[in-house]
């Protein structure tokens, strides 16, 4: 649905965008991650057509955003940062008003009451925007972003300034489009992206740092290969029955959590998968196994290492590695 490729931006001598490539197929969630300064609103901008880059191209449903810029930008909605409303308009006035200037074909009346009812504004709609929450102000933003049926969506910091609760419904919203539309979701919030992506672009100075969905982010980026088991049974035992396993690395023993469980942790070599093998030895054993977890980095561990600059001196190899395996997943 979306291909970006070789996208470059220079601001003077200010490289913005560093040669970047991902595609998107249809019905994605793409949550684009990135601390200040990273080059998120500058791609956002691009593909939306309000910026031109320095080298490159985007293309949208087929569609080159430079040479075809009336077709690209007809598949996109876009809700800003801000959103762009007249707040001394009725929201009724204000969907009209859009809906007319994106000149929009589908029939008018249906159309607009088909958004105002998926997006849940049917209730506010005879009332001026000035007097709406905040939660409905973000609605009606993403309610113009849907007029003309978008196939794509693009959603800059969609959930800023709102309450918990209007965070949560606007998340759910979000997810809910993703399954009509492609979304791409800018995000400085980790939680976020986790709960509403499906894949999540780091990106950092300027280039893509990582590329993946939420969970293979943080299972490739650890070296480390972590069990946390909570055991029932005689701790010395059980330590030492945990130290005899195959590939097992080191076990620490963090004491008595309930009477009679003990709760240790168990690391293995590179690449081994010890959760058979524990599941075996307890078994064998009879120590019932109370919990047992995988303690992989979680979305926040990685985003920092990735755009650390301990990170980014030390690892580079890494978050390469990582791109190349998705590329255009
Ligand atoms: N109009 C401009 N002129 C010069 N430099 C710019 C301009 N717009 C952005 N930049 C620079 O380009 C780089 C990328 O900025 P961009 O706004 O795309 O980052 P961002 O990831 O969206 O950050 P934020 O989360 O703070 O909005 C930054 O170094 C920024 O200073």
């Amino acid at each position: 649905m979306i291909e970006v490729k070789n996208l470059t931006k220079r601001y003077g001598s200010n490289l913005a965008l560093n040669h970047i490539h991902f595609s998107l197929e249809e019905g994605t969630i793409l949550g684009f991650l990135g601390p200040n300064g990273a080059g998120k609103s500058t791609t956002m901008n691009i593909i939306t057509g309000y910026l031109s880059p320095t080298e490159g191209s985007i293309t949208v449903d087929g569609f080159d955003t430079l040479e075809n810029p009336l077709e690209a930008k007809k598949r996109i909605g876009y809700l800003p940062e801000i959103p762009p409303l007249y707040t001394d308009m009725t929201v009724k006035e204000y969907l009209n008003f859009m809906y007319d200037l994106k000149k929009v074909k589908l029939p008018r009346k249906e159309h607009i009451a088909e958004i105002c009812s998926l997006v849940k504004i049917d209730d506010v709609y005879g009332r001026l925007i000035a007097n709406l929450s905040k939660g409905y102000r973000q609605r009606v933003g993403i309610a113009q972003a849907l007029l003309g049926n978008p196939p794509v969506l693009i959603l800059d910091e969609p959930t800023v300034g709102l309450d918990p609760k209007q965070i949560i419904e606007i998340r759910n919203l979000i997810k809910s489009l993703g399954r009509k539309h492609t979304v791409i979701l800018s995000s400085h919030i980790l939680s976020e992206v986790q709960a509403v992506c499906e894949r999540v672009i780091v990106i950092n100075r300027g280039s893509i740092v990582a590329d993946g969905t939420p969970d293979s982010l943080a299972h490739s980026l650890s070296n480390e290969n972590r069990l946390l088991l909570r055991m029932e049974g005689e701790e010395k035992a059980i330590k030492q029955g945990l130290h005899s396993l195959r590939g097992v690395k080191e076990v620490d023993a963090y004491g008595e959590k309930e009477p009679g469980v003990y709760e240790f942790s168990v690391e293995g070599n590179e690449g081994t998968d010890l959760r058979r093998p524990v599941f075996a030895l307890a078994a064998q054993n009879h120590w019932p196994i109370l919990s047992m977890k995988n303690t992989d980095l979680t979305l926040e561990d990685v985003f920092l290492r990735l755009t650390s600059d301990l990170y980014d001196h030390q690892e580079t190899a890494q978050p390469s590695e990582i791109l190349d395996g998705k590329e255009g997943a």
